[in-house]
């Protein structure tokens, strides 16, 4: 299951993501907003990221006008590895070396082919663990300590 967020200005990006998650089966679940009425991203950001930190999703995808304000609120949530992306190669790094959960996107950054490519690189890259686990272990350690251990 997927968790979906955006505010007003990434409401049409979300709505052609989907779309495209229609088109290739995968199952969803859309936290809001749900018209183009102004609002305040955090709001929704925290619905979905809630939704992947406590498991009721696997992983999540946002999308505000630049993707920064609404990755930068779901990253606050514990556990949440929330990356924007305006490329593919990252996009699909961000899965096999930080093992991503959630994808954000900005409407007035990238266009929709560009973001469906983008997409479909995330939702196909596979975490390899290995020396990221190492470094992924750390992030986590931060969060939830404020220190790595050992160092
Ligand atoms: O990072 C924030 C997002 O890009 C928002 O979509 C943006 O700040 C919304 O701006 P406005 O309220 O001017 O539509």
């Amino acid at each position: 299951m997927i968790a979906l967020a955006s505010d007003h200005v990434g409401i049409e990006l979300k709505r052609s993501i989907m779309e495209y998650l229609d088109e290739k089966g995968y199952a969803y679940v859309d936290y809001g907003t749900y018209d183009t009425v102004r609002c305040n991203y955090p709001e929704y950001a925290l619905k979905a990221a809630n939704a992947v930190a406590n498991q009721e999703c696997d992983r999540g995808i946002l999308c505000c006008g630049t993707g920064v304000g609404i990755s930068i609120a779901a990253n606050k949530v514990k556990g949440i590895r929330c990356v924007v992306c305006s490329d593919p190669y990252s996009a699909l790094l961000s899965r096999q070396h930080n093992d991503s959960n959630m994808l954000a996107m900005g409407s007035r950054v990238v266009g929709k082919d560009l973001a469906l490519m983008i997409l479909e690189c995330w939702l196909n890259g596979e975490y390899e663990g290995g020396r990221h686990a190492v470094r992924v272990r750390e992030i986590s350690q931060i969060e939830t300590t404020g220190e790595i251990e050992g160092i």
